[in-house]
């Protein structure tokens, strides 16, 4: 039997899952990586701690005797996206990486806006936003030049596990455009943008594809993690873009909604020239050629958390969830909004704060329960109506992560978002996407879309109910109403804040 290892490098730890030919998963192991805050706003990383954390992985996996070191034909990667590494002439990491969520940048992306202009939503297709790279790389520039002097190229954080493993410094694709260097309808770096900024020659590698061969395990990194020297090592992807292979993602009209602590939807593309004003991102897609747009709730799954931490730590979510389905449409009549760390998708905005709108006596825990899973589903469906604004035909969309262990929110999502919501028979999110690429790198199937349809399995379909769509129409636009509302005083509010 041959196998493929997929490694989702995430935020708080690296994931491996070992897949078999029929899209089984045979092993699977996990190891975590603390953050380094050093002061508010910074979110840093230590990217020696990516390479342990996989090596722990990797060895626990082959030690596991599913499969031979020698039966394993290809790994690939998913990854946290946007990090900064920078790296030297000899590619010694110079400083600890500034991750996606590091909020540092705001000036830079001011100057990023004033110097490019219209030429910034025309080469790369997205705003400028803190989390991106190149913000950070301008940030270091200024503030550390010293060190910035030494910098002959920079990497993202799967990027630098890959080279870590192979020895060859690349950059992949679906990554790379994130980090406001790359054209993205072009598929290249922008000669225009690395100009602008000064930018050394060399200072973006050389870009490789999702499925594209990056050469084999060096002898060291084998020894060290049990894998075999002549296994075979392929691009990877950005994690959205691994999460959408993992899901299946990779036909028009097919969407993902994914609520894990924050929530993405995203749409399939294959028109580059399709338009959205940079409200949403839009990227290169792991499928050669494709694209996809996407919108981000900041705080998702993290608001019922929040409310369940909060209201009844005592509680599991499906016992707290319990009572909210025999609930109707609007919690009788609450409405809340997902703001509680500010928001990306349809407001960057990093002053606005959640609120209950509505609250009477009769309210009990369920209703604010409900109210909050509805709340987050309406922030999801104003970044799918952006969808549908810029002309996207969205035929259904596959439901993933913790907000789809729950049958009356995957119901609610039917009805808030107008057209049928699936699940997946068995989720594994990106990982299994990595895995996918390694598979097709292989030659195990001619493109991501064969091995979706081997490795890919639907469970169950929610239909939108016509009472309830047409409720949630009337909810939805109040809900809208809600942020233009409460901006000035979430404003006026943020000096009183902690
Ligand atoms: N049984 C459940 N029912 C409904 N929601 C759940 C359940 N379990 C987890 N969640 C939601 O999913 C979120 C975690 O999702 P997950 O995909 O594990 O997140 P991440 O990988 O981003 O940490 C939680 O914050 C919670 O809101
Ligand atoms: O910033 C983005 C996408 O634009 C995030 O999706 C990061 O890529 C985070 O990854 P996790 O480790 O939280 O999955």
């Amino acid at each position: 039997m041959k196998y493929v290892i997929g490694i989702d490098l995430g935020t708080s730890s690296v994931k491996t899952v070992l897949v078999n030919k029929q899209g089984d998963i045979v092993g699977e192991a996990t190891a975590s990586y603390p953050l380094i805050q050093e002061r508010p706003g910074y979110s840093e990383q230590d990217p020696e701690e990516w390479v342990k954390g996989t090596l722990t992985c990797l060895k626990e996996l082959l030690d596991g005797k599913q499969a031979a070191a020698e039966d394993i034909e290809g790994v690939s990667f998913s990854g946290q996206m946007h990090g900064l590494v920078l790296l030297d002439e000899q590619n010694k990491v110079l400083r600890n990486a500034i991750l996606w969520n590091d909020t540092r940048t705001t000036k830079e992306c001011r100057e990023i806006e004033a110097k490019l202009g219209d030429s910034l939503l025309e080469i790369t297709r997205n705003a400028a936003l803190e989390g991106f790279t190149l913000p950070k790389i301008l940030w270091v520039q200024k503030h550390e030049p010293e060190l910035f002097a030494k910098a002959a190229r920079f990497v993202l954080p799967k990027d630098y596990l890959r080279y870590r493993m192979t020895g060859q410094v690349a950059m992949e694709i679906s990554d790379a455009a994130g980090t406001l260097l790359l054209n993205v309808p072009e598929g290249a770096w922008s000669e225009e943008i690395t100009a602008a900024f000064g930018l050394p020659a060399g200072f973006c590698p050389p870009l490789v594809g999702s499925t594209e061969d990056t050469g084999t395990v060096l002898p060291e990194f084998a020894q060290q993690s049990g894998l075999s020297p002549n296994t075979r090592v392929f691009g990877g992807g950005a994690d959205n873009a691994c999460g959408a292979v993992g899901a299946g993602i990779v036909r028009k009209g097919d969407a993902l909604c994914s609520i894990g602590t924050s929530g993405v939807v995203l749409t399939y593309e294959e028109d580059k020239s399709k338009d959205f004003g940079g409200k949403v991102h839009f990227f290169n897609h792991a499928h050669p050629g494709a694209f996809y747009a996407m919108g981000v709730t900041l705080a998702a799954g993290y608001s019922l958390s929040w409310f369940k931490d909060s209201l009844a730590p005592e509680l599991g979510f499906n016992e707290l969830l319990a009572p909210v389905g025999s609930l109707p449409p609007g919690a009788d009549g609450l409405l809340f909004t997902p703001y509680l760390v500010g928001e990306r998708t349809p407001h960057a905005d990093s002053v606005i704060r959640g609120s209950f709108i509505g609250l009477s006596g009769t309210h009990r825990r369920e209703h604010l329960a409900r109210a909050v899973m509805e709340g987050i589903t309406f922030s999801l469906a104003e970044s799918l109506a952006l969808f549908r604004e810029a002309g996207i035909e969205v035929d259904r969309v596959i439901s993933i992560g913790g907000g789809a262990k729950n049958p009356v929110w995957l119901q609610m999502q039917a009805d808030i978002f107008g057209i049928p919501v699936v699940s997946l028979k068995n989720e594994q999110g990106p990982a299994m996407g990595a895995a996918m690429m390694a598979a097709v790198g292989s030659g195990w199937f001619a493109s991501l879309k064969d091995c979706a349809d081997q490795f890919i399995g639907y469970a169950q379909t929610y239909e939108p109910v016509p009472a309830n769509v047409e409720a949630y129409s009337r909810l939805f636009k109040l809900y809208q109403q809600v942020y233009a509302a409460t901006r000035s005083l979430n404003e006026g509010l943020q000096e009183f804040r902690g």
